[in-house]
């Protein structure tokens, strides 16, 4: 199944091709480099390097106006102006979960098109997924149209599911961060969570979401008290997996709107995170009200 905007589908066959050769490529990569990212994280050899993998790839596509990445400070500015033009602005978290290499788990490659400018409210996206390298290589892609699901193999997709949707019936969570550094609201919400749900959490946000958007349930990242801005980027993390939970029937919040309607400041905002089910999401931001 292909996506009827031809930019777009460009952009996601690109990455698709791209991911076979990303997992590849991990190998002999899993070490750290002697760099932070704009973030200010130790980065990965594998972080930098499926940075430049992508945004040689992705900057080159006709239609595409600008590339960003959780790995490098400013836009590349590769075509038309979004601001001014038809153009698309393509901001990508080429490895998530990264810190995973060392201990050989779940990562993911997560992507979003948008129809303005970067840094641009999460509205404006017309599609955004995420790869999941897991025993299998998988594609969750949603656009205006549907959510779907994809194999991948040696450059080919394969859908396997169309209409991807949250199960009704919530199921699994994960909570990322150390809990004495929960803030006594989220804290209190947690602990009703944890007797409701089953804890599944691997320390990779795809890892994490896909068990969401697979079994129901919810993902958080919330703010902390040692970083009330939480730890995810807005425009990198929060806006596609925010775009993607939505479209499957699901909710997103920063802990008090959808994280689709959060102006940005700057392209490595962080923000919390929260993802799930409607109601869900509703407890989420009443406890935090
Ligand atoms: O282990 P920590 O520090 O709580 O962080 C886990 C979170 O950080 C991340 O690894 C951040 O993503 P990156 O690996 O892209 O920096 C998320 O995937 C994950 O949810
Ligand atoms: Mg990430
Ligand atoms: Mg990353």
């Amino acid at each position: 199944m292909t996506v009827s905007d031809p930019v777009v589908e460009d952009v996601v066959a690109t990455i698709s091709r791209s991911a076979t050769e990303i997992r590849q490529g991990l190998i002999g990569r899993r070490g750290t480099v002697d760099e932070q990212n704009p973030s200010g994280e130790t980065q990965a050899e594998a972080d930098v390097w499926a940075d430049e993998l992508l945004s040689d790839r992705i900057a080159g596509i006709d239609g595409v106006g600008q590339y960003a990445s959780e790995e490098r400070a400013a836009v590349v500015d590769c075509g038309d102006d979004p601001a001014a033009s038809s153009a698309y602005a393509v901001a990508v978290d080429p490895l998530d979960g990264s810190s995973n290499l060392q201990s050989n788990n779940a990562m993911g490659t997560i992507f979003g098109v948008y129809d303005a400018a970067l840094p641009a409210r999460g509205d404006s996206l017309v599609a955004a997924g995420y790869v999941l390298y897991g025993p299998i290589t998988t594609m969750v892609l949603a656009t205006d149209e549907t959510v779907s699901e994809y194999e991948l193999t040696g450059g080919e997709r394969t859908l396997i599911e169309r209409d991807v949707t949250l199960p009704a019936e919530p199921v699994v969570y994960g909570f990322g961060g150390r809990v004495p550094d929960w803030p006594a609201d989220f804290r209190e919400y947690a602990r009703e969570i944890e007797s409701e749900l089953k804890l599944r959490y691997g320390g990779a946000l795809i890892g994490d979401v896909n068990q969401v958007l697979t079994y129901g349930g919810t993902f958080g990242y919330p703010a902390l008290e040692s970083r009330p801005e939480g730890k995810l980027r807005l425009q990198f993390e929060g806006n596609p997996i925010g775009y993607v939970v939505e479209r499957a029937g699901g909710r997103s919040s920063n802990g008090s709107q959808s994280l689709l309607s959060v102006e940005p400041d700057d392209l490595h905002d962080r923000t919390p995170l929260h993802v799930g089910n409607d109601d869900l999401i509703e407890r989420l931001e009443a406890a935090l009200a």
